[in-house]
């Protein structure tokens, strides 16, 4: 059997990087940069107000309180958003709103709250340190500054920044393109009818989203029964623009092993991995019509592949496409209870992990079949190959799936 960090080096080995390209700001979530991003400009990018309320020079209200008001003429309205602000004469204040430009001149803004709210004139019940409620330009970022880096993935805030920045579009890694193909003569649509036999389709759907989370795009093809050549009419149309072929289910020691059949002969290399689940796993390129495209064939056993999806597939997927952050994160955590485990193999049992007290729980049993458990589970919980019994006590490694 092949060790599961061996074959986890061999999936990854199979995935070139993804090349680079600019993409609009709207279409960059979940996708991971391929160089520096730079402020071309700084933020703020002027000093401007942090209060609604009045411009003022400091000498102009000091000594001011709430029995001794300074009452100043107003001679400018500055809303957010004016561009030919007027400079701000000694003696005089201008009214002001947060995030409009700072008047030339004016050096602090009193909230309206500390006057009577004036539009002529304006009593200002408070004197004020120099630079009072003022956002100065540049103090956020300046210009030139590295803002965001190479393999970080975008998320909302660093979308929002880019954006901040004046950025339209970002040099990203273009995502990887996953042809995402599910076999099996017994699965049907969810919503149709279920007749003795049949099971619905589900690890299309499941596996499918498991590679969009991970930033790459998928296409789901799920009926595909268990003949060869209809497996291989499938993956035709999508050889062109397709980084990798993922299969789920056909690969065991059955009669009817479609993915197994049809791919062995075009050079994809099956092998049992020492991992429980997901131990009949394959992996390769596909090759037709002048395309080579890497091919990793999951097991059928909704458990498995969604398992073995996480340990080999997704790590290289995120490399692929260019993230810094490749594993999930990883944690060590008490064991609440005695778990006996397959000599030999790395077994993965999915857990609940309390971040209060850095303990965790299996959800439900070992069997590769119980969807329910992974669905109820926050992460995946590793018992060791050497290990067939760990003690409730024992500290354990976990891999956060959120
Ligand atoms: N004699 C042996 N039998 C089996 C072995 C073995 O070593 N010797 N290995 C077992 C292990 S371990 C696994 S894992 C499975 C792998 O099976 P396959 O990859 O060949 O998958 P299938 O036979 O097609 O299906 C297995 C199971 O999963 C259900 N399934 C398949 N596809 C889907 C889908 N898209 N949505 C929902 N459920 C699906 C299928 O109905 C079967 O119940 O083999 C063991 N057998
Ligand atoms: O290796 Mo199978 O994946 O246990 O059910
Ligand atoms: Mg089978």
């Amino acid at each position: 059997m092949v060790p599961v960090d061996e074959y986890r080096e061999r999936i990854s080995k199979l995935l070139p990087p993804a090349p680079g390209q600019r993409v609009a700001l709207e279409d960059c979530l979940g996708l991971a940069l391929a160089e520096d991003v730079t402020a071309p400009i700084p933020l703020p990018p002027f000093d401007n107000s942090a209060v609604d309320g009045y411009a003022v020079r400091v000498a102009d209200v000091a000594g001011a309180d709430a029995l001794n008001p300074v009452t100043l003429p107003v001679t400018a309205d500055v809303p957010a958003g004016r561009v030919d602000v007027p400079a701000l004469d000694e003696g005089t204040a201008h009214r002001i709103m947060t995030g409009a430009q700072l008047p030339p001149g004016a050096e602090a803004a009193v909230p309206v709250e500390l006057t009577d709210g004036g539009t002529e004139r304006v009593a200002v019940h408070r004197a004020l340190p120099d630079g009072s409620n003022i956002r100065r330009a540049g103090e956020d970022v300046t210009a030139g500054q590295v803002v965001l880096e190479k393999g970080q993935t975008l998320g909302a805030a660093q979308l929002g920044l880019a954006a901040a920045l004046g950025h339209a579009e970002l040099p990203v890694s273009r995502p990887p393109r996953v042809l995402m193909l599910s076999t099996g003569s017994e699965l049907v649509e969810p919503g149709a009818e279920l007749r003795p036999g049949q099971i619905y389709e589900s690890n299309g759907i499941m596996l499918a989203a498991a590679v969009r989370q991970c930033g790459c795009e998928a296409r789901l093809l799920r009926f595909v029964p268990d003949e060869v050549s209809q497996l291989h009419a499938a993956l035709e149309p999508h050889l062109a623009d397709s980084d990798l072929i993922l299969t789920s289910g056909g690969v065991s020691a059955g009669a009817y092993e479609v993915v197994k059949d049809a791919l062995e002969s075009s050079g994809v290399r099956f092998d049992k991995v020492a991992i429980q689940p997901g131990m009949p796993q394959g992996s390769g390129y596909y090759e037709a019509d002048g395309h080579r495209v890497p091919v990793v064939t999951l097991p059928g056993n909704p458990v498995s592949s969604i398992v073995s999806f996480e340990v080999f597939v997704r790590p290289a997927l995120r490399r692929a496409g260019g993230h810094r952050e490749i594993h999930r994160p990883h944690r060590r955590a008490t064991l609440t209870e005695t778990l006996r485990s397959p000599s030999g193999k790395r077994q993965y049992r999915r857990g609940g992990f309390d971040p209060e007290t850095d303990t965790v729980t299996t959800r439900g049993g070992a069997g590769s079949h119980l969807l329910s458990g992974m669905a109820a589970a926050n992460c995946l919980l590793q018992l060791p190959e050497e290990s067939t019994e760990v003690e409730s006590g024992s500290t354990v490694d976990v891999w956060l799936l959120e």
